[in-house]
């Protein structure tokens, strides 16, 4: 398939990356190049060929399985916190920027989310700033092995978001380490979701129509679907489960960063299958301290940047705190004492 402009998509293309694993230039120029058009004309592509084994994709699913499988007082212990880390019950957020749809009913899911690792004793000293702080794990009697399943994909997953932020780099015309710095210490979180069966109801989404923040989404799925992204006509194009791949889709700070020649388009899920459903978003953005301004080679000669530019850790903040009611609450409490 091959999409002409903008938005003129009806499905969702495959992208091998394997070339970018070896040495011929031709071939990694010519993946680079594809890719562009991609996150040009679509914002989503599946990602093929990548070293990650599947074996590591489904212990993190099997994981998950079980984390969500423990009794609802187990996963209260892990309540998601101020910086972000932690469970994040049924019902826990409504997308409120969405400019997508008015989204009024709560999310049918529960999910986990753990972010880059920030001990008390950092030598960066970054604990208590905010959104860094440690992880919560589930108590290593109740899920044996765990952690360590987490922290192994997270590292695979870095290291394929890295690989990707050099092809959108060569992918620009720019030398493929010329974005490497702004993610010395990468913003990141694995979010692991559970969609249980829902009601098929008018307005009722797995997870209501919306872009995501950041860089880029590097998604493992199970085999169930409901992944659907929107097309320039407003219909809602599949992105069923392909084996081994990643559903891999550009962020809002990457359509910023790119001056809007990178797309970052909306989706949402519904689980219509009857099954429950499991997935694992995998967002790799900036170091929060650095400042996202729109690349020059992005911005036509003669025209401005489009945005203004901005520090990663302070929009990150402002877009979170937007979209969880348990962050509102706080707002709203702070505000009011
Ligand atoms: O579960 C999915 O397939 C998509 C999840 C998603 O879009 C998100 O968490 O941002
Ligand atoms: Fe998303």
């Amino acid at each position: 398939m091959d999409a002409q402009e903008r938005g003129d998509f009806s499905e969702i293309p495959i992208l091998d990356v394997s070339p970018l694993y070896g040495d011929d230039e031709g071939a990694i120029r010519e993946t680079a190049a594809t890719l562009r058009r991609y996150l040009e004309t679509i914002g989503f592509l599946y990602v093929t060929g990548h070293p990650i084994p599947r074996t590591d994709v489904e212990a993190v699913r099997e994981a998950s399985k079980r984390f969500f499988a423990l009794p609802e007082e187990e996963k209260a212990k892990l309540k998601i916190d101020k910086n972000f880390r932690g469970y994040l019950p049924f019902a826990g957020s409504t997308i409120v920027t969405s400019s997508v749809a008015a989204v009024s009913k709560p999310n049918q899911s529960e999910s986990i989310f753990f972010m880059h690792e920030v001990g008390a004793d950092d030598p960066r000293a970054l604990a208590g700033k905010p959104l860094q702080g440690p992880n919560q794990w589930p108590d290593e009697a109740a899920l044996a092995g765990f952690r360590e399943t987490i922290e192994r994909y997270v590292q695979e997953m870095g290291t394929l978001a890295r690989k990707m932020v050099r092809a959108i780099a060569l992918s620009l015309g720019l030398p493929s380490d010329s974005l490497d710095r702004y993610f010395e210490q990468p913003t990141t979180f694995l979010r692991l979701l559970h969609y249980p069966t829902q009601p098929q109801e008018e307005g009722l989404f797995g997870s209501a129509p919306h872009t995501d923040y950041g860089f880029i989404t590097l998604l493992a799925q199970d085999n169930v679907g409901g992944l659907e992204v929107k097309n320039k006509a407003g219909d809602w194009v599949p992105a069923p489960p392909v084996p081994d791949s990643f559903v891999m889709n550009v962020g809002d700070i990457l359509a910023r960063w790119s001056n809007d020649q990178f797309v970052s388009t909306p989706h949402r899920v519904i689980n219509r299958s009857g099954r429950e459903r499991y997935s694992q978003p995998f967002f790799f953005d900036p170091s929060m301290d650095e400042t996202i301004a729109a690349l020059s080679v992005c911005v036509p000669a003669g025209t401005q940047p489009k945005y203004e530019p901005v520090l990663y850790g302070d929009y990150l903040m402002e877009r979170i705190d937007k979209n969880y009611h348990y962050r509102k609450k706080k707002a709203a409490e702070a505000a009011a004492s």
